[in-house]
């Protein structure tokens, strides 16, 4: 089988998210979630929550299912690399996606979220697309909906097309030929820390040279930016007059007027080219402009995130351990 769903950001200006429908139960239950390549926990806003946490999400309501059934005894609780967090129970149930069900999902139930899940009304949970080992749910972790589905699949990958303030799609089981152009390259991931983690070969800042470097990256549409080493990000910004590394956001700013160079990253001898315009995350206030490549500061890798994944056609094939990019 193969499935496709839109991928819709939110809010409209920024692209801080990207949400797809998932459909649970029977009769139907149709959320908006954030598919999440980094990290591995289906979880959605549920009637067990309290009602001081719920602000316009959709919740799902077990008991209105036919089909759910407790996974007695299990629980999970989950924090992400912006401080949020989310816990609660489970059951098992009936989640179609695209029109790819699986019967028996781990469906992780909320009965308690942080404030920034709470004041994000865009999104009644996530869908993760890790690999399974970074599931939470304790005693015993549980698959993901892609790794249950995979068998089934045509092929044993997902391919994921985010657009710039416009919407997207997420592909299973397939690639879609007229999304891209030219040829996909491939590279390994490392998936022993449950991410799909890659080696880029270097990056080049607008039309300089481009410079052979490693970057140990994340392939994560769960993040909204691309982070990056300190001296790369310096170096692309030395080339934006007027930009500053914030003292207040701890995060580089440039003059909304300003014209971006364009960001390439490279994979092998592939280059993928982020245009200028994409790296303008938002406007933080008439004049000032919050930057979409900032500092990875101490994490053990880079990420890239939505910014650069808005750029490209990614590939991402569990088949084989791999990653694809294409341009569009
Ligand atoms: C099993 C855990 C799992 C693997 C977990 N994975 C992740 O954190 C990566 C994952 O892709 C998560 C998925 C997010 C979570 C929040 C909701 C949206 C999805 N990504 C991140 O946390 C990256 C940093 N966050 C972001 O990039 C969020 C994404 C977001 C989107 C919409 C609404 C709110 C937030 N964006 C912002 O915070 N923005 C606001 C600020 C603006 N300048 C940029 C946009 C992890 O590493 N957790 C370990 C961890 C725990 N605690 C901390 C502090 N750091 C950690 N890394």
């Amino acid at each position: 089988s193969t499935g496709i769903v839109a991928a819709t950001p939110f809010p409209a200006e920024y692209d801080r998210e990207y949400v797809a429908p998932v459909s649970l139960g029977t009769p139907a239950q149709e959320l908006n979630l954030i598919f999440d390549t980094g990290s591995s926990d289906l979880w959605v806003f549920s009637t067990s929550m309290p009602a001081a946490q719920v602000a316009g999400q959709k919740l799902y309501n077990p008991s209105g299912s036919s089909t759910s059934a407790v996974l007695w005894g299990h629980t999970w609780s989950i924090q992400y690399g912006d401080g949020s967090r989310s816990s609660g129970t489970v059951v098992n149930e009936l989640v179609t996606i695209g029109g790819i069900s699986y019967a028996s999902q781990a469906l992780e139930i909320a009965n308690g979220v942080s404030a920034q899940f709470s004041q994000d009304p865009a999104s009644s949970g996530l869908l993760g697309l890790g690999f399974s080992i970074l599931n939470t749910v304790i005693p015993t972790s549980q698959k993901t909906w892609f790794d249950n589905v995979l068998p089934t699949l045509a092929a044993p990958v997902f391919t994921v097309d985010l657009k710039r303030a416009a919407p997207g799609t997420y592909t299973f089981g397939a690639i879609d030929a007229s999304s891209y152009a030219g040829k996909i390259e491939y590279t390994p991931i490392d998936n022993s820390n449950g991410f799909w983690r890659l080696q880029a070969s270097g990056y080049q800042v607008g039309t300089s040279p481009f410079q052979p470097t490693t970057i140990d990256a994340i392939a994560d549409t769960g993040t909204t930016l691309l982070m990056l080493p300190a001296a790369i990000v310096k170096a692309y910004y030395a080339q934006v007059p007027g930009s500053q590394l914030h003292a207040s956001y701890g995060a580089y700013t440039f003059p909304c007027s300003a014209k971006l160079p364009s960001f390439t990253f490279g994979i092998g001898r592939y280059r993928g080219v982020i245009p200028g315009a994409f790296v303008s995350y938002g406007r933080i206030d008439a004049t000032t402009c919050y930057g979409g490549i900032q500092d990875q500061g101490n994490l053990p890798f880079s990420i890239f995130g939505d910014i650069l994944m808005k750029a490209q056609v990614v590939v991402f094939d569990a088949g084989r351990t791999r990653i694809g990019f294409a341009a569009k």
